[in-house]
């Protein structure tokens, strides 16, 4: 079984503000509020392909319903602990560029994530567990450590989408897959990041501290796949882009369920890349249809 786990859910506020004035009066030219947070981004593709899954975290308040109702109404699984604050909502603002204003997080009690641990303690061995998103401060910078243990014990693998010490830290716990984008993995080793070479070297640092799969996203310019044995590299299909959020988390959700359905790891490549594109070129997430139009434009290259 496949389980997303965000901690850090969100309504995603889409804003479309064509003329921004800071300072002054704006009127919205368009808005939009989706079911967000990487997790639930991640399960919401997987659905699409049916990669059956169950969407774990975090979830209080109208907007906590408001997602609730949202991931019902697609037939996702879930099972969220229910917390009496209010989920965040994240502010995407559209001016020509992509603003993205992030919210903390709510407040989260010791018993409300004693009920999560509980949760995921009937983990099994083969499950693959997506740990997806930012940490709220409510719950302590070593979170992702007590849930990789719990994963760890019960023998599931464990992917891990999130930046800085935590991501750092989960290596050594031999995630099945990490995506960076490309800005992350400088960040991550406090360098810039100018070539391809560069960014295979520091790619490949992820691998030696421990990661069995590295995909390194780079928006509109492709990606990098890298394992112990090879580096391969992917065009992204041609289309106009609506909407970039959620690209990283709709590819690590084309990736994990298509190598989950058939164990290939190259037509999980694919299949990402393909993903990510058709969040990209839709204002809400990819579709199922979109995925598959635009797999054929993907080619992949060993380098
Ligand atoms: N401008 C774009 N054109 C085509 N594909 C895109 C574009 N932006 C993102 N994608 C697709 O989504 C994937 C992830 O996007 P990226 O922006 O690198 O990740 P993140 O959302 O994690 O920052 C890319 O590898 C690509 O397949
Ligand atoms: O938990 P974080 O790091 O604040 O990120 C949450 C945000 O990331 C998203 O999941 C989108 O992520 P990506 O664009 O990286 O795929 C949004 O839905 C959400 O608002």
């Amino acid at each position: 079984m496949i389980y997303t786990l965000t901690l850090n859910p969100s309504i995603d506020y889409i804003v479309e503000v064509h003329d921004l004035k800071l300072g002054g009066l704006n009127r919205m030219n368009r808005d939009l509020k989706l079911p967000g947070g990487k997790g639930i981004n991640v399960s919401r593709i997987l659905n699409q392909l049916g990669a059956t899954n169950t969407a774990f975290g975090f979830l209080g308040g109208f907007t906590g319903r408001f997602i609730n109702d949202r991931l019902q109404e697609e037939a996702i699984r879930t099972d969220f602990v229910t917390i009496a604050d209010d989920t965040r909502i994240n502010i995407k603002l559209k001016h020509g560029e992509e603003t993205e204003i992030n919210g903390l997080g709510p407040a989260i009690s010791s018993e409300e994530s004693e009920q999560l641990l509980q949760k995921m303690s009937g983990l099994q061995q083969g499950d693959i567990v997506i740990l997806s998103g930012s940490v709220p401060p409510a719950l302590g910078s070593d979170f992702y450590d007590r849930l990789i243990k719990v994963c760890k014990q019960a023998g599931a693998e464990f992917v891990i989408d999130t930046t800085g010490k935590a991501l750092m830290d989960a290596l050594v716990h031999e995630p099945l897959l990490v995506k960076p984008n490309h800005h992350e993995l400088a960040e991550l080793f406090g360098v810039t990041i100018e070539t391809r070479e560069e960014l295979i070297t520091y790619g490949r640092r992820l691998l030696e501290a421990g990661a069995k799969h590295v995909l390194i996203s780079m928006a509109g310019e492709g990606a990098l796949f890298i394992t112990q044995e090879e580096v391969h590299h992917a065009n992204v299909p041609k289309g106009v882009v609506k909407n970039s959020v959620g690209a990283g988390d709709s590819m690590i959700g084309g990736f994990v369920g298509t190598y989950v359905l058939n164990g290939d790891l190259l037509e999980a490549f694919r299949t990402g890349v393909a993903s990510g594109s058709a969040t990209a070129f839709s204002d809400d997430l990819a579709t199922r249809e979109l995925i598959d139009e635009l797999r054929t434009q993907v080619s992949i290259t060993k380098l």
